[in-house]
């Protein structure tokens, strides 16, 4: 029986647009189902205005702190609506780039509606039956909500409240330190709340290399930002007004409370009993090809679990694409998935850790660590503190990398692209622009050199007795 569609994607975020208009391109027939807007979380509630207020943030820290090069301000007053407005801006400005006019002129019927699965085959919204050969879930996560006794009682904040805020919280506690909790945390510090951060585990960052998170828990502290580790918030009370959370021994009292301890994927209203797709507790099951248990299901981005960051919803797309629309053949390989954490300062990643290296290859892993206090671009913008750290094989083979530092989301790619390219650790000592931080990248690379050379006897006795017997010559 013919169906409707080449391919009904439903949810118009970072995955499911992508998806969208290159089917479209393709002369697919396309239906998008969105429930609220396009651009999903990343335009709305992520990426977009939390890069934007960590920017206005950064500027605050940097006029406070501009004495150290000679220039003396009264402190900054700083307006916090104003802001805000900044970070709407942005949003604005992006959004055409995700309009439903946009996607309809690529050819792509936009559907606003929150439908469910009925069948294997067919999906109902706003009282309509559609069929597709192929079907794409991204409808992307949600702030988790811990189960905590108390928090709904007093109230909190989320990522889809935070950025609409009109005032800046006196004092903020938040509960989690992964990227959430320590990129707005720093951010909204720096603007004037004073913030505590809740830290189930002994250090922030915990999915980072321990040494790097550490550089930024270090300036963190520096920074005035109140850190409790090995901590879980356990119950929160209201008390004359205020917030009162109990965590282990500690008691913290604040004006508002940010949830950012993990994602919950956005599965609960598509039925997807019916359509024969099964759930896990990260998000949906996917095989390597990002097919569901329904092999003409696929799914793609947050909604899956796995990495969530805006490019891997992007590149898993990209697979799904290929595999929806033609044949299932194309499979996702998570070897070389950069990522960064925009706090001050950056630390940005790719590949393994030296744990993992070390469990992987024993002996064969050598650390080549750069300090940034080494490269004199870092020297003369008085941003000296953390490292570059490659972390490679005997044969030069890259198994990792992570930045901490300035611009490290940016540095990182240079070692991305060596690493995707399966070119060894030596790439990465070409000729580099002096004085640039990118420094940091050919300083470390040219250390396997060096340390193989300090290691080897016999090179070391081989060019001494080189260069005895060309003196003898003279
Ligand atoms: C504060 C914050 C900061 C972040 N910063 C970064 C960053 O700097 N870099 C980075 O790479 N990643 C970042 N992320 C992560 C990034 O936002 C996500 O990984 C990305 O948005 C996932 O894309 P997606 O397509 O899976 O989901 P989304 O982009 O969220 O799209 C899902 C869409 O599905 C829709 N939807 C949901 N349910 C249904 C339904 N039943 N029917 C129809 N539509 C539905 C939603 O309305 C939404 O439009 C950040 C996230 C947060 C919360
Ligand atoms: N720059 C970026 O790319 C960026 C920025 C923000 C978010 N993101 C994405 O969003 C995802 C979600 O971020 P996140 O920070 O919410 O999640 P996360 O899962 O990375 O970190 C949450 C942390 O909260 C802790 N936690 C859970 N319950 C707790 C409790 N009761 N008390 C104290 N701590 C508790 C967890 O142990 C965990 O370490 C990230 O994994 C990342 O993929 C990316």
């Amino acid at each position: 029986m013919a169906v409707d569609y080449d391919i009904i994607v439903i949810g118009g975020g970072s995955g499911g647009l992508v998806v969208a208009s290159a089917a479209a391109q393709l002369k697919a027939k396309v239906a998008l189902v969105e429930r609220d807007r396009l651009g999903g979380d990343c335009l709305w509630f992520g990426c977009v205005p939390s890069k934007s207020l960590i920017h206005a943030s950064r500027r605050a820290y940097q006029v406070k702190n501009a004495a150290k090069f000679g220039i003396h301000t009264t402190s900054p007053t700083i307006n916090f609506a104003e802001a805000i407005a900044h970070v709407q801006q942005v949003i604005k400005n992006i959004e055409p780039h995700d309009s439903p006019q946009r996607f309809q002129g690529l050819g792509v019927e936009v559907i606003f509606g929150d439908g469910q699965f009925i069948d294997a085959k067919t999906f109902a919204v706003n009282g309509k039956k559609l069929t597709a050969r192929a079907f794409v879930i991204a409808t992307g996560s949600r702030a988790a909500i811990p189960n905590i006794p108390g928090l709904t009682e007093a109230g909190f904040l989320t990522n889809e409240q935070v950025f609409s805020l009109e005032k800046c919280p006196k004092s903020l506690a938040i509960i989690g330190a992964g990227p959430i909790g320590c990129e707005l945390g720093q951010a909204v510090s720096r603007l004037g709340s004073e913030v505590t951060i809740i830290s189930s585990r002994d250090h922030i960052l915990p999915k980072e290399e321990p040494e790097a998170a550490r550089v930024v828990e270090q300036q963190f502290q520096a920074e005035g930002i109140r850190i409790l580790p090995k901590s879980r918030a356990e119950t929160v009370e209201i008390a004359q007004g205020k917030k009162l959370i109990k965590a282990g021994n500690n008691t913290v009292i604040v004006d508002e409370i940010l949830l950012a301890s993990g994602r919950s994927p956005n599965v609960e209203s598509l039925n997807l009993e019916a359509a024969g797709v099964a759930v896990e507790p990260g998000g949906i099951k996917v095989n390597e090809k990002l097919q569901t248990t329904n092999s003409r299901i696929y799914a793609c981005g947050d909604v899956i679990g796995g990495y969530q960051f805006t490019h891997v919803a992007g590149y898993e797309a990209v697979v799904v694409l290929t595999n929806a629309l033609f044949f299932p053949v194309s499979k996702v390989n998570y070897r070389v998935i950069p990522w960064a954490t925009f706090t001050d300062p950056e630390l940005a990643r790719v590949g393994l850790t030296e744990a993992q290296a070390k469990a992987a290859y024993g002996d064969d892993v050598y650390i080549l660590r750069q300090q940034f206090s080494d490269v004199d671009r870092a020297q003369a913008e008085g941003e000296t503190g953390g490292f570059g750290k490659i972390i490679v094989r005997g044969n030069g083979d890259i198994l990792g990398a992570h930045i901490v530092g300035p611009v490290a989301g940016e540095l990182i790619h240079e070692v991305v692209l060596a690493m995707a390219n399966n070119l060894k650790v030596s790439a990465l000592t070409g000729i580099h622009v002096y004085p640039t931080l990118s420094e940091v990248n050919s300083k470390a690379a040219l250390l396997l050199k060096k340390r193989k050379f300090a290691e080897s006897k016999w090179q070391q006795s081989l060019l001494n007795r080189f260069f005895d017997w060309r003196r003898s010559l003279h």
